[in-house]
């Protein structure tokens, strides 16, 4: 009882009383939604032609991996590996295991769509549906997914995925503008804005700034580090400085003479940039080839 009387005017101690402001209490942080990839031994072949051999990497939940290799030693063919896109190619084979937060993602009892759902990809070439409302087109990767969204909560999702795509302040406005009225860099924002509208937890891009100009590409890079919080992303370029300043671990592929592509060397970018252990990462990362 003599405890509670000398407690409580503490507590009743009113504004002009010397007490301490109480502490803000911190907003509880979202969860992060972004999940790890394994790839395990896999190889690829188009036809005959094994075009990758035995690549294994894990690409860490929300972290950026980058990977980097001169033209044509299989860095887009292991990118569509990740999603399934790959085995759309007529005639393409491929071996091994991708693992999403472990689960194998060719399992016999996995769908194609599943995979699609969870892991998003972004072109080279921005390709919004161009007579599509910029609106319908951030909605549209819900009906290719077979994601449901009720009508009631669309709006609030268009702009989420605007706004995480950096676009929304610049499209707010004009929702109803067909896609093609963007300029390219804005028209990739929209593409990213539609691939994460369907809530990936991992998002591909291949080489997503190649066709854009040195300042959209600085904000389509932003927009990386920004997402890379809640999407694990795998990144293709061919743009050393970006792989520099985008990524977290890189991978450095190549494939000598005709032979199938592999991963010379891959860890943290710093390492790769500033302290490759193998001559031709060297030579590659300092302009030497490629
Ligand atoms: N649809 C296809 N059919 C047959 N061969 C293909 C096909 N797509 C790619 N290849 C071959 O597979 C190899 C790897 O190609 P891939 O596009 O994956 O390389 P890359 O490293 O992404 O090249 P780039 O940097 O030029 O885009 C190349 O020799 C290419 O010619």
């Amino acid at each position: 009882m003599s405890d509670m009387t000398e407690v409580l005017p503490v507590v009743d101690a009113g504004p002009d009383r010397a007490t301490p402001e109480p502490a803000a209490v911190p907003p509880v942080p979202t969860p992060s939604t972004a999940a790890g990839l394994e790839a395990e031994r896999v190889s690829a072949w188009f036809g005959k032609r094994k075009v990758l051999d035995r690549v294994s990497i894990d690409m860490p939940a929300g972290q950026v991996t980058a990977l980097i290799g001169p033209s044509g030693c299989g860095k887009s063919t292991f990118l569509r590996i990740l999603n399934r896109m790959h085995e759309l190619v007529p005639g393409a084979a491929l071996a091994g295991e991708v693992r999403l937060d472990g689960q194998d993602i060719y399992a016999a009892e996995r769908r194609l769509t599943d995979a699609r759902k969870a892991i998003g990809m972004v072109f080279q070439k921005p390709n919004p549906f161009p007579a599509m409302s910029i609106r319908d087109n951030v909605l549209a990767g819900l009906h290719l997914t077979g994601v449901k969204v009720a009508k009631a909560d669309r709006d609030a999702l268009v702009e989420e995925s605007l706004t995480r795509a950096g676009l929304w302040v610049e499209v707010r406005d004009r929702l109803k503008q067909p896609g093609s009225a963007l300029s390219g860099g804005q028209q990739q924002r929209l593409c990213i804005a539609r691939s994460l509208a369907v809530k990936p937890r991992v998002l591909l891009m291949d080489e997503p700034c190649s066709a854009l100009d040195p300042t959209s590409t600085r904000v389509v890079e932003e927009t990386i580090t920004e997402i890379a919080q809640d999407v694990t992303i795998v990144i293709v370029t061919h743009n050393m400085q970006q792989a520099h300043r985008v990524s977290d671990q890189c991978a450095f592929f190549l494939a000598a003479h005709g032979t199938p592509g592999v991963i010379v060397e891959h860890g943290s970018t710093d390492s790769i940039f500033e302290n490759p252990q193998d001559q031709r990462t060297s030579d590659y990362v300092n302009g030497r080839f490629g």
